[in-house]
């Protein structure tokens, strides 16, 4: 078959596209077409040294804008109901007020959100009405129209055969491929989400299926190589048809897409979000092709050298992959970098990998701390009776052990010493009693050996809790973080178990940083009052905190933190052995975090008035300046006209002033009585561990 020269001869086509997307009879989905396979145009002769480098990025942004601005257009006349931006409202609209706050939305979930499928079926809907039944036939397929593929070969080229198989193989998607293919919008979303498709006029690409499906699964069932499966019966056999980056498999399974000659480039033209492709290069079609022309042998040709090519993961598989490397070259636990080390936490810190479900903690093997489960992503879950279970987690209901894995372990992001403001005689302290000695046990032995449970009090929002995961994060331990209230209330009847198997996962997890936020309800003086189940969960623990601090071999720190240190009974305060007060911010703290966290924001603060902010602030604890700093943040929202607040630019919001500020003390007070601070200066005096 004869090779067009693709930057010669199909010059007329690429004028007459153009004239037909400028002449205003095309639909806005047709002319996203246009542009579309413009764009693929561009980066199939770039990849083939037909224009130059500078000549394809300056034409590629020409079509790439005018292809969002067809796509991104609200304006059902001239644009195609992106969903993008619902989306965004949508993800904007869960955020609460924490700043610690992740968007739920991931590629995932993102297209089974209702508004997404809403949008999906109207664009779906506005298009066949739009659509000649012929021209749909060959959209549906996307990507490839006749006029879509200006300069290369166009479907009159493929066998009769494949003609008709194109169709029915259209006509089969078409229920389906606009969903993800024909939308352009949805294009967009998968491109953001699952790294696009090389899709060269030459291909026709992945069935919407398909790549919903892969996008979800990694991609990884994909028949490879010349693999007779990998050509489904409905799959177009492109005899003579097979050349560089063309593969005509129209199966929903595999549909993949065959690596050109100039692969390699063409992912530099994509960029990063080419790294491997989501699909996977196969040669089927090559293998099945029996002509003996060059171009076709070409394609084949390549078999090799596309085999070297990583194929396809997602982000969070890389991410996983990579963990797995640097856990192998570790010997230890990973060392802990500036900014947290390594998150551990139950389950997560066994390296679950993407895919796989919890597993359970399971016994260290040949030295691997990381035990077993760490070599297994896709390890069993934990009521699996073949795992190999922990010893110690034996008479440990599995569901007790998913509940540690759900409900305690820490979801959040790194902490760091310097998230801390203030509290310096803390932080020292902790570096050397506890983190030092976690991070070197062979160097703290004996007498240096680190204490087992240690005790922060003081008012609340103080940064106790963040302490408590600055300690685990920075000395590489598994965070186990809960609320003493919950242990009584939220598993009522359940909660001696509970401690029970904390302590036992914690064991298996070591080292294992134990947060008991408000522990004097757990450990309050015992009284004739008390409830039998408080009393059972209270003898639990120190049963528990007793077994930690007697086994010295166990790297397993209790940190109890609460607002009213005078309710915990002496055999409790007696385990707990350091006592560090963590008191209000003083003004440089205070400085600190109203700096730190007006750096990220749009904001005109002076020093002078960043000053006057701390000076007016005395009394506050860390998270009223937190609030107070929120809360401020909202005056230039507020400045503006409701109606504005529909249409503004994020730009054009001024930034947060010192008035703002000033409103904002008018509302925010400190949370904490002088009255308290005396009992805290008291206790301190007399139990404390400061200076
Ligand atoms: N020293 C601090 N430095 C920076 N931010 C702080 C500090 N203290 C408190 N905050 C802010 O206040 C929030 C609450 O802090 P945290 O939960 O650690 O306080 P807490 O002492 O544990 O409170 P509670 O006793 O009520 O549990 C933090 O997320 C942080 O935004």
């Amino acid at each position: 078959m004869e090779t067009p020269t693709h930057s010669t001869v199909h010059l007329s086509d690429w004028q007459k596209s153009y004239f037909a997307i400028t002449s205003g009879t095309c639909t806005p989905g047709q002319k996203a077409d246009e542009y579309r396979a413009k764009i693929l145009h561009i980066q199939y002769a770039w990849a083939n040294s037909e224009i130059s480098q500078v000549c394809a990025a300056n034409l590629f942004k020409k079509y790439a804008e005018k292809y969002s601005a067809i796509i991104d257009s609200d304006n059902i006349e001239t644009g195609l109901n992106n969903y993008a931006e619902n989306i965004l409202t949508l993800a904007k609209c869960q955020q609460n007020d924490s700043d610690k706050w992740q968007s739920a939305l991931t590629t995932d979930n993102v297209l089974d959100l209702k508004c997404v499928q809403e949008r999906m079926q109207a664009g779906k809907n506005f298009h066949s009405s739009q659509m000649a039944p012929a021209a749909a036939c060959v959209l549906a397929d996307k990507g490839v129209s006749s006029s879509a593929a200006p300069g290369l070969p166009k479907l009159s080229n493929l066998s009769s055969a494949g003609e008709t198989e194109l169709c029915a193989g259209s006509a089969k998607c078409a229920s389906r491929g606009p969903d993800l293919l024909e939308h352009p919008s949805s294009s967009k979303s998968l491109q953001s989400s699952v790294p696009p498709v090389t899709k060269t006029p030459y291909m026709l690409p992945a069935s919407s299926a398909s790549l919903n499906e892969q996008g979800h699964t990694g991609f990884q069932a994909t028949p490879l190589f010349g693999s007779k499966e990998a050509t489904s019966s409905s799959s177009l056999k492109a005899s003579g048809n097979c050349r560089d980056g063309q593969h005509l498999s129209a199966s929903s399974q595999s549909a993949v897409p065959a690596w050109s000659t100039s692969s390699g480039k063409r992912k530099a033209f994509y960029g990063l979000a080419d790294e491997g492709s989501t699909v996977i290069p196969s040669l089927a079609a090559c293998q099945a092709s029996t002509s003996a022309e060059t171009s076709s042998s070409s394609g084949c040709r390549n078999r090799n050298e596309e085999s070297s090519i990583p194929s396809f993961r997602t982000a969070k598989e890389q991410l996983w992959a990579d963990q797995q490397k640097k856990s192998q070259n570790l010997p230890q636990r990973a060392p802990v970098s500036s900014h947290g080390g390594v998150k551990k936490s139950l389950g997560a810190g066994r390296s679950r990998g993407p895919f796989g479900k919890f597993v359970p903690p399971v016994p260290k093997q040949d030295g691997n701390e990381n035990g077993g489960a760490q070599s297994k992503p896709h390890a069993r879950g934990p009521t699996d009776p073949l795992l190999p279970v922990d010893e110690r987690l034996k008479n440990i209901e599995p569901k007790m052990v998913e509940l540690i894995m759900h409900e305690i372990m820490d979801h959040g992001p790194p902490v760091n010493w310097d998230d801390i403001a203030g509290v310096e005689f803390a932080k020292a302290t902790i570096k050397e009693i506890v983190v030092w000695p976690m991070l070197r046990p062979d160097i703290f032995t004996g007498l240096r050996g680190p204490p087992k449970g240690i005790l922060l009090f003081g008012p609340p929002g103080t940064g106790k809790t963040l302490i408590g995961k600055c300690i685990a994060c920075q000395s590489g331990a598994t965070f186990f973080s809960i609320s003493a209230s919950s242990l009584t209330s939220k598993w009522v009847g359940e909660g001696e178990k509970m401690v029970r198997a904390l302590f036992a996962v914690a064991r298996c997890q070591q080292p294992a940083v134990i947060f008991i936020d408000e522990i004097d309800s757990l450990l309050s003086q015992r009284g004739d009052g008390e409830h039998e189940s408080s009393r059972r969960i209270k003898t639990e623990f120190l049963v528990q905190l007793d077994g930690a601090t007697t086994s010295s071999e166990d790297r397993i720190l209790v940190v109890g933190a609460t607002n009213r240190p005078q309710e915990i009974d002496e055999a409790a305060r007696r385990r707990l052995v350091k006592r560090l007060y963590i008191p209000l911010p003083e003004a440089s703290a205070r400085k600190q975090i109203v700096t730190r966290l007006m750096s990220k924001e749009h904001c005109s603060l002076n020093e002078e008035e960043i000053d006057l902010i701390v000076k007016k602030s005395n009394g506050f604890s860390g998270a009223d300046m937190t609030q107070l700093c929120r809360e401020a943040s909202l005056g230039p929202i507020r400045s503006l006209q409701s109606t504005d607040i529909a249409t503004i630019m994020p730009e054009q919001v001024r930034p947060i002033a010192f008035l703002d500020f000033e409103s904002a003390f008018r509302t925010v007070r400190p949370s904490v009585s002088s009255k308290d601070l005396e009992l805290y200066e008291t206790w301190n005096q007399t139990f404390g561990c400061g200076r």
